[in-house]
């Protein structure tokens, strides 16, 4: 065991709204056989202050990058502390991402997803995404990733393989033909607790609106 790990003055004991909320576990969402019509988490539940600062995702046969996205790096302090003031600001912004693909993204067969994320003051335990994809209420694909243990104040990388479910030929029809009726839900754990609930949709007509 490690010298980190045996240090419990720094370990969060319990979530903010343990005591009136019963926690969210990994058991929990996979049962789940939708999407979620909520966040099952509330946005303060991230008390390990995981941020995610860039997400990449690239084709990994022809090594062609699909999706980036980085964080901007905050050189503005005061803009920060305005922002934090602002009452109108949705506390669920940053929660959700809408792809917009064309067709041949459903024809790949591994994609690889690389992300970048920091960690605050407490070590994080068996830190863990479960990412389910839904079309309407059929279930395509649950990915499991385990991103293990990281240490306070770290700053991580790593890539993790989506193995693209077969889909019949008339379902990926669907799914071209109606745009953000694909979604996913994606469940970070740490500890086996739920700690953050990010939500996206996707269109696969090149971004047409029909
Ligand atoms: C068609 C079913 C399988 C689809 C796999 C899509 C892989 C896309 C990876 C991007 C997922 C990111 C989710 C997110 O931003 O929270």
């Amino acid at each position: 065991m490690s010298v980190l790990r045996e240090n419990h003055e720094n370990i969060p004991k319990a979530l903010p709204q343990a005591a009136n909320r019963k926690e969210i576990t990994p058991e929990d969402v996979l049962r789940l056989s939708k999407i979620t019509d909520r966040y099952l988490c509330d946005p303060d539940a991230n008390i390990y202050e995981i941020d995610f600062t860039r997400f990449k995702i690239r084709d990994l046969e022809s090594g062609a990058i699909l999706f980036e996205i980085a964080k901007p790096v905050n050189i503005d302090s005061t803009a920060e502390i305005n922002c934090e003031n602002d009452e109108s600001i949705d506390p669920n912004s940053g929660r959700f991402v809408r792809y917009q693909f064309t067709p041949q993204f459903l024809k790949l067969k591994t994609v690889g997803a690389t992300v970048e994320f920091t960690v605050g003051s407490h070590p994080v335990n068996k830190f863990r995404m479960i990412e389910r994809h839904f079309f309407r209420d059929k279930q395509l694909k649950t990915f499991d990733f385990e991103f293990g243990f990281c240490i306070p104040y770290s700053r991580n990388t790593c890539e993790h393989i989506y193995e693209f479910p077969t889909l019949p030929q008339e379902l990926v029809n669907e799914m071209i033909a109606n745009p953000f009726e694909t979604r996913s839900d994606s469940f970070y754990f740490v500890d086996d607790i739920l700690i953050m609930h990010n939500k996206a949709d996707y269109a696969y007509n090149g971004g047409v609106q029909t």
